[in-house]
């Protein structure tokens, strides 16, 4: 009942502009997103050479794409603000709620994207910094301003902007893109419809009531389950391809398929035995399978165990 109430940015925006704090922009930032962002950045430094990666590269790499991704999720909020003042997940949010003005987020996203701009250019390579820049235009700008309202594809297409972290990383590293640069933005690309759609499914509502046409809304929650059954079973085949072309060894064979039986295991049970937690539960589930699966490519990397 009182969230109905909260919906109402307008009734709301005036009210709470005076509390606006620190907290509020770090919120902005989508802090938890940033973090897994920035470890599969590292991992893509981090495989990009048999030895350590230097640590200037390392500490003004990781600044900067953090700093440009940071920026297009405050974008992100600013664009999307009148949506999320319509939906129980993100009425909360500062701008939607009128906590933080849209000028200021604006100016808040301006500083740090010309500040990571800057750092990559200054102090790693022009290669790392305009794909970087590319992936806040691919996110903020095409995916939330067009795609998000335009087509259910949305996130396999803008999904690629998310992906783009270890080719970041990796480029950062050597200035060159790489094959299997390339194949570590496959494996986030291919994850990211099964880690999106099951949220999607739990909040269906949500986005039928704020006419965003994810899919589904559009096509049903039946077929959305199987899309995610059959995107985690793609993923499942794109995960072995780092140890078939050599890229890894036998460490992250096994993890790789451990997490993906888990995976495959959440995603069978959403299709055909689903209860009301199932879907938050695969959600919540993706993050930690993305999460392992980078840390066990960077254990498998610095200590190869092959047959
Ligand atoms: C187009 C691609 C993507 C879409 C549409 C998407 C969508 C979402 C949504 C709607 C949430 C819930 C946010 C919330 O309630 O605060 C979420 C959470 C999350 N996503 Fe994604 N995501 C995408 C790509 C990625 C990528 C590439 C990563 C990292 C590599 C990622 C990592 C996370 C994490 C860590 C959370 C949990 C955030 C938290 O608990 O605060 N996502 N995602
Ligand atoms: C420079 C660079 C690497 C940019 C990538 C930036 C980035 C933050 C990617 C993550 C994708 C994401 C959280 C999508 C959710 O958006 P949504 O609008 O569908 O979800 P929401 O409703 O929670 O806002």
């Amino acid at each position: 009942m009182a969230k109905s109430v909260s919906y109402s940015a307008a009734s709301t925006r005036a009210g709470n502009r005076a509390t606006a704090s620190w907290r509020d922009y770090y919120e902005l930032t989508k802090p938890n997103v940033v973090m897994l962002l920035l470890l599969t950045a590292l991992v893509g430094m981090c495989l990009a050479t048999p030895g350590w990666v230097d640590w200037q590269v390392l500490v003004a790499g990781l600044a900067g794409i953090g700093l440009l991704s940071s920026a297009a999720a405050v974008i992100n909020h600013v664009v999307d603000h009148r949506i999320d003042s319509q939906m129980a997940r993100t009425f909360n949010r500062p701008v939607a709620k009128g906590k933080v003005s849209v000028a200021h987020a604006l100016l808040f996203a301006a500083v740090m994207a010309v500040a990571g701009y800057a750092i990559l250019e200054l102090a790693v390579n022009r290669l790392t910094a305009l794909l970087t820049l590319a992936s806040l235009v691919g996110y903020a700008g095409i995916y939330t301003m067009f795609l998000k309202r335009a087509t259910p594809q949305n996130i396999v297409i803008g999904g690629l902007a998310g992906a783009a972290p270890p080719l970041l990383g990796w480029t950062a590293v050597t200035g060159e893109v790489h094959p299997h640069a390339l194949l570590l933005v496959l494996i986030v690309f291919t994850w990211t419809p099964p880690h999106f759609w099951a949220l999607a499914i739990h909040r269906e509502k949500d986005y039928a009531k704020a006419k965003v046409p994810m899919l589904p809304v559009t096509h049903g929650v039946a077929f959305t389950k199987t899309s995610v059954l059959l995107y985690t079973l793609l993923l499942c085949l794109v995960c072995l391809l780092p140890y078939l072309v050599g890229m890894s060894n036998l460490i992250y064979l096994i993890g790789s398929l451990l997490l993906n039986a888990g995976f495959l295991a959440y995603t069978w049970k959403l299709k055909f035995a689903a209860t009301d937690k199932t879907a938050m539960q695969t959600f919540k589930y993706s993050i930690l399978h993305l999460m392992i699966l980078f840390v066990v490519l960077l254990v498998d990397h610095y200590v190869p165990i092959t047959l």
